[in-house]
């Protein structure tokens, strides 16, 4: 400090200099009072903003992620009669993205054979929220209770662990869809990477730990040319950031079960459909465009290839997700510490017979007796592949996954399922 800095401002009131004058230094004592004053006053208001501010932000990102409509005797009591186990040797089974299409299904099938089902669902609104506010009703309908909330809120996962003891968690809660990862990227990294973490986190913390059993995706093979696809494949070149964030979920849950010893086990799902699916996806929105007399854009591979997919059924992919939790090797961990190696596998789960999108869209024609204005375009560079193909000879040896429904029969049913959904069958008027 300076000789004038050090006289200004004494670092210590001892440290004053007093021999320059009796009214001097009465002013300038005066002066420096006032201006410590303010400046402390200054220091208040400044803390009292940041302190607004930063509850703001707490009540903000709170409201967003984490509103508070769960907790109490009443919530509590719901919580644990829907996880109830009705049959012998059973299991309780958390399942996050139980409003989502795979959720339904999974919830449905483990509740209607005896097992206790928890659903956690936050209701974004990536698509139609009304449409999962009716697999919620459905749900209900059948005793399944869903609490409405994120993965990220670790006090809520915390709560439910405290008021159930899961056998199994089925996480299926995800930021889904390849193309939608360009337009919004944080959120595949806050649902897939930032809630699978949170997740894990009280998962290996619980008493007893839960097995998990995950939706990874065919999309982590990238632009592997391997044909079929067999588990061992190379990931590592990734054509989206959905992909990315699912393969980085193998590693993590991987992490989680060499350190913690939680069983863990992946699945690939090859573009599921079926009855409630999901409106962003082709199938979907095709069926729509048909119905409306709009043009489909149908995207074309390089040199003009048509682009395929494994399409998979969602009842053979129920039947997938079921056998993983049944074959589920228990946790080892306790109190979050590791005491022997626990389970790690990852399953593709598809259908082993790609189809082409054209086709697809001819499939849909015939259920729905109308022709579709077909828009041909180049497939944009937005992080499609231009084909999937699952090998799934490790899914049949191990979970004696079989799928029996092929693209034909499944879209019939899909058909079926949205002209009753959306009032067709009611004779709602096609424009
Ligand atoms: O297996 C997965 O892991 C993923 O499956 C699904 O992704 P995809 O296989 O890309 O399904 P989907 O969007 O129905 O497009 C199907 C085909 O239609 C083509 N397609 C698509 C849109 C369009 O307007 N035109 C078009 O030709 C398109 O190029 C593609 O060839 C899930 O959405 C995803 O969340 C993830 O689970």
């Amino acid at each position: 400090m300076s000789l004038l800095e050090e006289e200004l401002f004494p670092s210590t009131p001892g440290k004053f200099k007093i021999d320059r004058g009796h009214t001097m230094s009465r002013h300038f004592h005066r002066c420096f009072a006032s201006t410590s004053t303010m400046f402390l006053w200054a220091l208040f208001l400044i803390a009292l903003t940041a302190s607004y501010l930063s509850f703001q932000s707490f009540i903000d990102s709170g409201s967003k992620y984490f509103s508070a409509s769960w907790g109490g005797i009443q919530w509590e009591k719901q919580v644990r009669n829907s996880a109830q186990i009705q049959r012998s040797g059973g299991m309780s089974v958390l399942v996050t993205g139980a409003a989502g299409f795979v959720g339904t299904h999974v919830s449905l099938a483990l509740k209607k054979r005896g097992d206790g089902v928890i659903g956690l669902d936050n209701f974004n609104n990536y698509y139609d929220p009304s449409l999962k506010r009716a697999r919620k009703s459905l749900l209900n309908k059948r005793g399944i209770y869903i609490v409405e909330g994120d993965v990220n809120d670790a006090r809520l996962l915390t709560k439910l662990f405290d008021v159930v003891a899961f056998t199994h968690v089925m996480h299926l809660a995800a930021q889904a869809g390849v193309r939608y990862a360009m337009k919004n990227p944080h959120s595949y990294v806050h649902s897939n990477i930032a809630g699978l973490v949170t997740l894990l986190e009280v998962c290996k913390s619980a008493n007893p730990q839960p097995a998990i059993v995950w939706a990874s995706s065919s999309s982590v093979y990238g632009l592997n040319e391997k044909v079929p696809f067999s588990e061992s494949d190379r990931t590592d070149q990734p054509a989206s950031l959905y992909a990315a964030t699912k393969k980085a979920g193998e590693e993590i849950t991987h992490t989680y079960n060499h350190i913690y010893g939680l069983s863990v086990t992946g699945l690939r799902f090859f573009t599921v459909y079926g009855p409630w699916g999901r409106p962003d996806m082709a199938y979907f929105s095709f069926t729509r465009n048909i119905l409306q007399g709009k043009p489909i854009p149908i995207y074309r591979g390089k040199n003009g290839v048509d682009l395929a997919r494994d399409f998979t059924f969602i009842d053979d992919i129920v039947k997938g997700c079921v056998g993983s939790l049944d074959t589920a090797g228990k946790s080892t961990g306790s109190g979050g510490k590791k005491r022997g190696p626990a389970q790690y596998r990852i399953f593709n789960l598809g259908n082993t017979s790609p189809v082409t999108v054209p086709t697809l869209v001819s499939i849909l024609e015939k259920h729905l007796k109308m022709k579709a204005k077909r828009n041909i375009v180049d497939m944009p560079g937005n992080g499609d592949v231009p084909f999937t193909h699952a090998n799934i000879s490790l899914p049949r040896r191990e979970l004696g996954y079989k799928p029996t429904t092929d693209l034909q029969t499944g879209l019939k049913k899909f058909v079926k399922w949205y002209l009753a959904y959306y009032g067709y069958n009611r004779g709602k008027v096609v424009n």
